[in-house]
């Protein structure tokens, strides 16, 4: 039956590739190499694992639905394959004509040669090796029917009409295993829409019976088949032509009539290849929409369903496959996505804020979606939609850190750029604190949600709420702490305020002590308070502070205002300058009289009284320094000590605050201190006595004034010589000029007063001279050491360093009587 052999390679290792040309068409117009061909399914009925690879080399991995698959069936060594190498330029195995043995074992596959197809070459059916195993036969086919738009059912023409010969028992199983896959697939609507294309080709046509009665013959034999099956329900009407298209096509004997046997192969080829052509094979509605991406699985899967022996639901399948073929699309993409966002990790974890991150990682998770959309959407779409929401949901949890993270850092960024904001105002000069703080507030709150709004993805459930509210708690707690901080510079400034307008009132109190001292402080200081608690007021409204936070404001403002007065006090009552006021309002007493003039003692001057009297008064002044008490009651000042309300001794006691004890703080110095006072006093006012005594004496061993007469009349001559000697009386007249001027100018008492210390310092010096010379030293007094700060008390140690033993010893006596 077979003509004559083109070649013979013998069977074909298992799954193997190979290549050969001895099968090209004659009349192949272009000499380009041969696909290779696999063996799909081998002898042992395996699957081949490396279809995926072949169909990357065929470079029809990526051509989506824009592939077409056919397959071929028929009696062994009927020329299949030489038809199929002559059609497609396909590289099948020919048998070997003298030893006539069967050639294609299993199912092999090959890439049409210039055209996207796919050709099957299925092992012939009545195959001798098998005998009569009509399983492989079965298989085969429903494999087929499942995967190819069109089985090409080969023929030779003296078989038409004949059961066996023509097929009719491999047909019956095309039509049995159709009804079992409808079946299977009746719920689903397109299952119906789906036909498969029968095409007949009747070889070694001679002509004689025309292609119409071939035709019909066929047909006939096929309805009766078709009617002798057992339709499932719902189908029991059902038509051949339900599920089949059929085509006929009749090709010379290749032996007697190669050229017309070649050139109606070349014709049939062109209905395969030109889609424009009205009897073009490979129709839309045969193509059984399996992207060829994931033909492999498939094709793959529903071998082990019919090898299994399980019903093939096609539909199923097809989901199946999507399920898969979606699920190794997504983890493809979600691969790349993933290494492309990975580099946000680090400076996300180093509290970076990432300027671009919305928008890469919108464009990365856009990329990833893209790249699943252009593979995937050929899929099932009911799994594909499924899928890609999976896909969706995965990219979003994996970009979630990254926003989470950004919040974190934008959180950061922003409270710490409204605290740098706020403190920079606050360095400024005239500002309102409450606008400067308000409006940061809101700078910084817009930044916040402008960053978190750029980096919140469509199609994601993100929210920043949470992060939002507490940014603005942290913000007001910056803003609490800034106030806090500004209320606390506002009392220290104030306080100074306080301190400078006491200070003044203070000292000159102090400094002339009378009985209404105190009064006069009390006043200056109620003053100052007033001032400073109503510029506190002021300002504290531009803070917002609340009510409860002014009034311990100005509780630490009045305490603090009032301590500082009490500096004051001490600073201006240590030992050594109370005891220079206390010397200072003695001598006011004690050196001048009752008209301010400097008293001169007189050895009939009742000194002992004026004394007695001017360091009793000083001494009582001693109490009245001792404590705070105005001579008016309504002028005392009141503030509540620590101890008297429980916030403040609990602040205490949490060491916040200082103790404060107001009583106390009124006491300026003990009694012990009062007496020790008192007693240095004394041995001061004991000098002054001590030196006004002293100066009587002096005055009493003043020149007798008989001595100027003898002093005139022993100088007469001298005083004629100066009237005779122009030179003396040159000088004479300068002198008395210069006296008329000074009297003229009311020079005189400074120029006197000059005279008089140039004197005495002369008389100092001479005195200390003479002492020297002649070596009488006098022990010096101790309150003197120490008394040296002042001119006039050298005076008085030069004085009294000048006075007799006998002297000293007579003030002495004096001393222990007015003790
Ligand atoms: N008479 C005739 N012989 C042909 C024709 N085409 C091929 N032959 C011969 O038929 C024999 C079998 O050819 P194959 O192409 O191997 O047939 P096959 O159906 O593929 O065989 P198996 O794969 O073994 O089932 C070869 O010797 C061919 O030379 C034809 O159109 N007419």
């Amino acid at each position: 039956m077979a003509a004559a052999p083109l070649s013979s390679s013998g069977t074909a290792a298992p799954f193997t590739t190979q290549t050969s040309t001895a099968a090209l068409p004659d009349s192949s117009p272009a000499p380009v190499a041969p696909s290779e061909r696999i063996q799909l399914i081998d002898e042992e009925q395996k699957f081949t694992p490396t279809m995926g690879e072949a169909l990357r080399r065929w470079q029809l991995e990526d051509a989506g639905f824009g592939y077409d698959l056919c397959a071929v069936l028929g009696s062994q060594s009927t020329g299949k394959s030489t038809l199929l190498n002559k059609l497609f330029g396909t590289s099948f195995d020919v048998m070997d004509e003298s030893r006539r043995q069967q050639t294609t074992k299993g199912i092999w596959m090959c890439r049409g040669q210039g055209m996207n197809v796919l050709v099957m070459d299925v092992e012939g059916t009545d195959g001798r090796e098998r005998g009569e195993d009509q399983d492989f036969e079965r298989k085969s086919a429903l494999f087929s029917m499942a995967s190819a738009e069109c089985l090409i059912v080969n023929m030779w023409e003296h078989q038409v009409g004949l059961y066996q010969g023509a097929n009719m028992g491999l047909l019956k199983t095309v039509f049995e295993v159709n009804l079992g896959l409808f079946q299977a697939g009746k719920s689903r609507s397109h299952a119906a829409k789906e036909k498969t294309l029968l095409c007949f080709v009747i070889r070694d046509h001679i002509g004689a019976t025309p292609l119409e009665n071939l035709r019909n013959t066929l047909m006939a034999d096929l309805r009766r088949i078709w009617d002798s099956l057992s339709k499932p329900e719902g189908l029991e009407s059902s038509t051949i032509e339900t599920f089949f298209d059929f085509d006929f096509v009749t090709l010379p004997h290749k032996l007697l009539q190669p050229t017309e046997f070649d050139s109606q192969v070349a014709s049939l080829r062109t209905r395969f290849t030109d889609s424009s052509r009205k009897d073009f094979i490979f129709r839309p509605e045969y193509h059984k929409r399996i992207p060829a991406d994931g033909l492999p699985h498939y094709l793959e899967s529903i071998w082990e369903q019919v090898q299994t022996n399980k019903d093939l639901d096609l539909p199923t399948q097809q989901e199946l496959l999507a399920q898969f073929r979606c699920d190794e699309i997504a983890n493809a993409a979600f691969a790349t996505f993933a290494n492309d966002v990975k580099v946000f990790r680090r400076p996300l974890e180093t509290g970076e804020v990432l300027a671009d991150l919305g928008t890469l990682m919108g464009a990365h998770r856009g990329k990833a979606i893209e790249d699943f959309d252009k593979a995937a959407s050929r899929y099932h779409a009911e799994v594909y939609k499924r899928k890609r929401l999976d896909l969706l949901e995965k990219l979003n949890s994996t970009l979630s850190p990254f926003f989470l993270g950004q919040l974190k850092n934008l959180h950061k960024k922003v409270v710490a750029f409204f605290r740098a904001s706020v403190l920079e105002k606050l360095r400024g000069e005239n500002y309102d604190f409450s606008t400067v703080v308000s409006s940061e507030r809101k700078k910084a709150l817009i930044a916040f949600e402008t960053g978190a709004t750029a980096i919140k993805l469509k199609d994601t459930d993100w929210a920043y709420d949470d992060e939002y509210e507490q940014l603005k708690q942290s913000v007001d707690d910056i803003a609490d702490q800034c106030r806090a901080e500004e209320t606390k510079k506002m009392v220290l400034q104030i306080e100074r305020m306080v301190k400078k307008d006491v200070a003044e009132p203070t000292e000159l109190a102090l400094a002339r002590p009378k009985a209404d001292m105190w009064d006069q402080i009390l006043v200056a200081f109620t003053e100052a308070l007033e001032k400073a608690e109503s510029a506190y007021m002021k300002k504290a409204r531009s803070f917002n502070c609340t009510e409860e936070e002014n009034v311990r404001a100005l509780r630490t403002l009045k305490r603090r205002s009032w301590l500082s007065l009490r500096a004051k006090i001490d600073e201006q009552t240590v030992d050594s300058i109370l005891i220079n006021k206390l010397r200072t309002a003695f001598e006011d007493r004690f050196r001048y009289d009752e008209e301010g003039v400097p008293r001169v003692w007189r050895p009939d001057d009742d000194i002992d009284t004026i004394f007695r009297k001017a360091r009793d008064e000083t001494l009582a002044l001693l109490p009245l320094y001792s404590k705070i008490k105005p001579q008016e009651p309504s002028r005392e000042v009141s503030l509540p000590s620590t101890a008297d309300d429980a916030e403040s001794a609990s602040a205490v006691e949490r060491g916040e605050e200082e103790e404060f004890d107001f009583p106390a703080s009124l006491v300026v110095f003990s009694e012990t201190r009062k007496v020790e006072l008192g007693n240095r006093f004394r041995k001061e006012a004991d000098a002054y006595y001590v030196e006004a005594k002293r100066s009587t004496v002096s005055s009493i061993a003043q020149i007798p004034y008989w001595m100027y007469g003898v002093i005139a009349v022993l100088g007469w001559n001298e005083f004629i010589a100066v009237l005779s000697s122009p030179i003396y009386f040159a000088t004479l007249i300068v002198l008395a000029g210069t006296a008329y001027m000074i009297w003229y100018l009311n020079m005189t008492g400074p120029v006197l007063s000059v005279g008089r210390a140039m004197g005495r310092e002369v008389h100092r010096v001479t005195d200390a001279k003479l002492r020297e010379h002649f070596s009488q030293p006098v022990p010096q007094p101790a309150f003197l050491a120490e008394g040296n700060r002042t001119a006039s008390s050298t005076q008085r140690r030069s004085n009294v360093t000048t006075g007799s033993v006998d002297q000293g010893e007579e003030i002495e006596l004096q001393e222990k009587k007015l003790e």
